[in-house]
């Protein structure tokens, strides 16, 4: 189901500490503004966090807890691993799969990511799946074709019924932390061909169903304007989600 959706993803930031710090001026910071809207905010804190932060989570249909990534296999000997299962019992609802950094500096790959894919399927979560380009590949003008393969390659394997549990967040890799956002037009056209490619590989109501989301360099100063493109479902926040009065304003730009 498409919805509204604000997620921050802490990557390696943030101390037990720091975190409870902040997600408690996020709550309160963010309490009032959300009342009667449908925006879904899901925060995404590193492993260790993410008990504790779902502890303090308003109970209500706002808030959501994610992990940044979970491992392929259901348990076993895989030493510093994460499984879907163990996630989901500490009541993670989220997981980012697919993130450019993770890509690059840890080698995941198409197959990898589709073993983790149903893995986290399986155990009951909701991959949020990025896709993104290199400056490298949007100056050779090879963009689509290369989104079209990450997809193809990645994501649309999944069933019908799978991929309804899917969020897609387009993250152009110039873009990551480096304070070059996207426009609001280049994001918008890519945002429209992958809903294209979805009504290609399943049909054209999975493709208006689906949330896609914007991340690189959002923030509280440009969020406005990229959520109102009409295939911009919200956005995967890195850097500006850790900081409170940023993150509300992203939250409060639908
Ligand atoms: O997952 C979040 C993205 O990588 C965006 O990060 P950023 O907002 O710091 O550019």
């Amino acid at each position: 189901m498409r919805k509204n959706i604000v997620a921050g993803n802490w990557k390696m930031n943030m101390t037990y500490q720091d975190g409870l710090a902040l997600i408690s001026e996020i709550t309160n910071m963010v309490a009032d503004e959300v009342t009667g809207s449908e925006v879904e905010i899901v925060v995404c804190p590193p492993f260790p966090l993410l008990h504790a932060i779902g502890k303090q989570l308003p109970q209500n249909d706002h808030f959501h807890l994610g992990a940044q990534n979970c491992h392929q296999k259901e348990s076993g000997a895989y030493t510093g691993e994460v499984s879907a299962k163990m996630l989901q019992s500490v009541g993670v609802e989220y997981v980012i799969l697919g993130h450019s950094e993770r890509r690059q500096y840890f080698r995941e790959d198409d197959e990898l990511l589709s073993q983790k894919l149903k893995a986290a399927l399986g155990a009951g979560l909701k991959p949020i799946f990025c896709v993104g380009e290199s400056l490298e590949t949007r100056e050779a003008d090879d963009t689509n074709e290369f989104i079209a393969k990450q997809l193809q390659n990645g994501l649309f394997h999944l069933s019908n019924e799978e991929f309804d549990q899917v969020v897609i967040a387009y993250e152009p890799i110039w873009a990551i932390g480096t304070g070059k956002t996207a426009t609001s037009q280049q994001a918008q056209e890519v945002h429209a061909f992958i809903r294209e490619q979805i009504a290609r590989a399943y049909d054209a109501e999975a493709a208006l169903n689906t949330t896609i989301l914007y991340g690189g360099s959002a923030n509280a100063q440009n969020a406005k304007e990229l959520f109102s493109q009409p295939d911009v479902d919200g956005g995967l926040i890195g850097g500006a989600s850790l900081k409170s009065r940023d993150f509300t304003e992203i939250i409060k730009s639908f």
